[in-house]
């Protein structure tokens, strides 16, 4: 029987930061090394970080990830390695290298680039077109694919299912997006299944920008069955016993994948296999068919294990309202890593929120409290006169809660002073929208000073119904450095605060907070339902035309009040200037705004 003793290095690496991904490869060879491990696996575009964007339009950061390549290289005397870089001939390709015996001994290009959704990798590449390659190690037999390229059932899987691959190593940078992980392990065993080989698919964890990588690295055998996995939105190097039965007969008899008539021959790279096989002369095929290994770990953030069961997203809170694929226990983690890594990889000590008493600056608080610690966060109330009681002490509560500084800071005589100014140049107070903006640009504009200040980030704290609506207030609410619930709708706020509140196990967000009607409390009894919609009417509406793109006729087609669908449909296209100048925030759906969704600002199609 053989064995194969890999190594799944699953880590956080930072885009730009060349020597640091550098520095991370080098200690987790050692405990690859210390584990036994004969090939260690790194994710896609590890020495550069994912994705580099126009980094790879500079020469000199092209040469500076080979230069490392060359570093990585004299560290395999004694194991080997597949690692991502951005490889430089004719012209650039994402590639990933077959190093052992501190040589390198295959490159291999990404054949299938995509260039949808947050992808936009032929700005920056060329498809690969070599012949595929298998590498020979010792009496292993492996192939290498880089994302996407697996999503496909042709591409260079096509060639590694002729029965000429033991297994398919497959790097990647797959970012986050609720639901991914249930998608991505259907198309794993799949692939695995139809071409009779065992899949090992490596992922990036950590956030970048609007991005999340959340790890979930798997390993599948060649029926296609699940036999490893690595934990979720966590860094870590594990080490796997991968068993290589026969495959021989099941080939035979297997309907799938019957790639008998296609003509293929792939290139073969011998490479000595340094480390002495493992072996197991107790463990005979039978056995070996049946044997399931699963590594699966509990999630883990910041410290705490979840309740839940051991798989996340098999614990799907079913929402109230029909808004796609939403698992809070999934979600919540992301922001959680997305506003951690945003904060620490841009050199922030703390951050700030404007907290308000209502439920999306409760939220946000939390998440940062969850993502840097009570000491690193603090609060800001600003009430004026249009601010309830209630609001403040609700805010007081929380803080006690969570363990974060309150400050209180009145703006109602700034607010008035404004006011008086305006007056006397328009000779009438302004009322209607003008005041009611200008509390909130008093409090952007202080939080923005105490951030100069203090060197704090500033936390924006506008949901994704709000950005979609334009329900927010330019240099007012949207000022600030981080958008952390940006992609998720004001239905999911509540459901990601109960879900905090079972993990832990008390009203942490209190229950007055998220019983309270949603309201600005810009004017006097100001509810948010006075100007939109209810948002158990406005979030399917929005899902609609936003993550389906479906045109207002259709959203009315489905049963949905004309008036109303008319008003959300041009409420979004009246405020994709707002949303252009909004900060960037963690990316949850298939349909964040950002990359995902590029439209035009000047736009006569209704
Ligand atoms: N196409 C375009 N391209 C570039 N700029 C454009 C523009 N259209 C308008 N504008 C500019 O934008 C301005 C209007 O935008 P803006 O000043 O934001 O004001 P606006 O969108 O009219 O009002 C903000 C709304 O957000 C609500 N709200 C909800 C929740 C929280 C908060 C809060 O602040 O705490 C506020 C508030 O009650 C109000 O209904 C115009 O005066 C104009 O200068
Ligand atoms: N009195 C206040 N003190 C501090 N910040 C405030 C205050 N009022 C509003 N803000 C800031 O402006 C943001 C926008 O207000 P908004 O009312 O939309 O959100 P919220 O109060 O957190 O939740 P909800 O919309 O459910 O009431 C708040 O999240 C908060 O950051
Ligand atoms: N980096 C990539 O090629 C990512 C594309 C892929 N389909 C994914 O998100 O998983």
């Amino acid at each position: 029987m053989r064995v194969l003793r890999l190594g799944m290095a699953q880590l956080n690496f930072e885009v730009g930061a060349i020597d640091a991904n550098l520095s991370k490869i080098e200690r987790a060879l050692a405990e690859a090394k210390r584990l036994n491990s004969e090939l260690v696996i790194f994710p896609e575009l590890s020495l550069t970080g994912y994705p580099p964007e126009d980094l790879v339009l500079k020469p000199r950061f092209v040469q500076a990830n080979l230069d490392a390549l060359a570093a990585v290289t004299a560290m395999t005397k004694d194991i080997a390695v597949v690692v991502g870089f951005v490889d430089r001939s004719d012209d650039l390709y994402n590639a990933a290298a077959f190093i052992s015996d501190a040589k390198i001994q295959g490159v291999f290009h990404k054949q299938i680039l995509p260039n949808y959704g947050v992808f936009d990798e032929l700005r920056y590449f060329r498809p690969g077109r070599k012949e595929p390659e298998v590498i020979l190690y010792g009496d292993v037999r492996i192939g290498v694919t880089i994302c996407e390229d697996i999503w496909s059932p042709y591409g260079p899987m096509a060639a590694y299912s002729s029965g000429q691959v033991d297994v398919v190593v497959n790097i990647n940078a797959s970012p986050f997006a609720q639901g991914k992980q249930l998608q991505r392990e259907k198309m794993l065993s799949t692939r695995a299944a139809d071409g009779s080989l065992s899949i090992a698919y490596v992922n990036m964890v950590g956030g970048q920008d609007e991005l999340v990588f959340d790890g979930s690295s798997v390993v599948y055998n060649h029926f296609g069955e699940l036999i490893g996995s690595c934990g979720r939105f966590s860094e870590e190097v594990t080490s796997f016993d991968l068993f290589l039965p026969e495959r021989f007969r099941k080939r035979l008899v297997d309907p799938r994948g019957n790639y008998r008539f296609e003509q293929c021959r792939l290139n073969e790279i011998r490479v000595r296999r340094t480390v002495s096989p493992v072996s197991d002369p107790h463990l005979d095929s039978y056995h070996l068919y049946d044997q399931k290994r699963h590594v699966i770990r509990p999630l883990i953030y910041h410290g705490q294990v979840s309740q839940d069961s051991e798989r996340g997203y098999l614990a799907s809170l079913p929402s109230k309202v029909d808004l796609g694929y939403f698992d809070a226990s999934e979600s919540y983690p992301a922001i959680v890593l997305g506003t951690r890594d945003y904060v620490e990889k841009n050199g922030f000590e703390s951050v700030m929120v404007g907290l308000s008493g209502g439920v999306d600056s409760a939220l946000v608080l939390t998440v940062a409290v969850d993502a840097l610690g009570a000491s690193r966060v603090k609060a800001i109330g600003m009430p004026t006169r249009y601010s309830s009681t209630a609001s403040v002490s609700d805010a007081v509560e929380i803080c006690k809660n969570l363990g974060t500084d309150f400050e209180l800071v009145s703006i109602d005589d700034v607010f008035q002073s404004y006011l008086d100014l305006l007056a006397s140049h328009l000779g009438e107070s302004p009322g209607g929208i003008t005041e009611e903006n200008l509390q909130s640009r008093v409090r952007g504009t202080l939080l923005m000073a105490l951030s100069n200040y203090q060197g704090a980030l500033v936390l924006t704290t506008g949901n994704k119904s709000e950005l979609a609506t334009g329900y927010s207030t330019l240099y007012g609410d949207t000022a600030g450095g981080f958008a952390v619930i940006k992609d998720v709708p004001k239905t999911h706020v509540y459901e990601l605060c109960n879900y905090r509140n079972q993990l832990a196990g008390y009203d942490l967000i209190p229950k007055s907070i998220l019983n309270k009607p949603p309201s600005a409390e810009l004017r006097p009894n100001q509810r948010d339902d006075d100007t939109l919609p209810s948002y158990d009417i406005l979030d399917p509406i929005l899902f609609r035309l936003i993550d389906l793109d479906m045109a207002r006729s259709e959203v009315i087609e489905l049963g949905y009040d004309p008036e109303t669908v008319e008003k959300v449909a041009s409420l979004i296209d009246r405020s994709e200037y707002k949303r252009r100048q909004a900060p960037p925030g963690v990316r949850l759906t298939n349909k964040g705004f950002g990359k995902d969704r590029r439209f035009p600002i000047t736009n006569g199609f209704r």
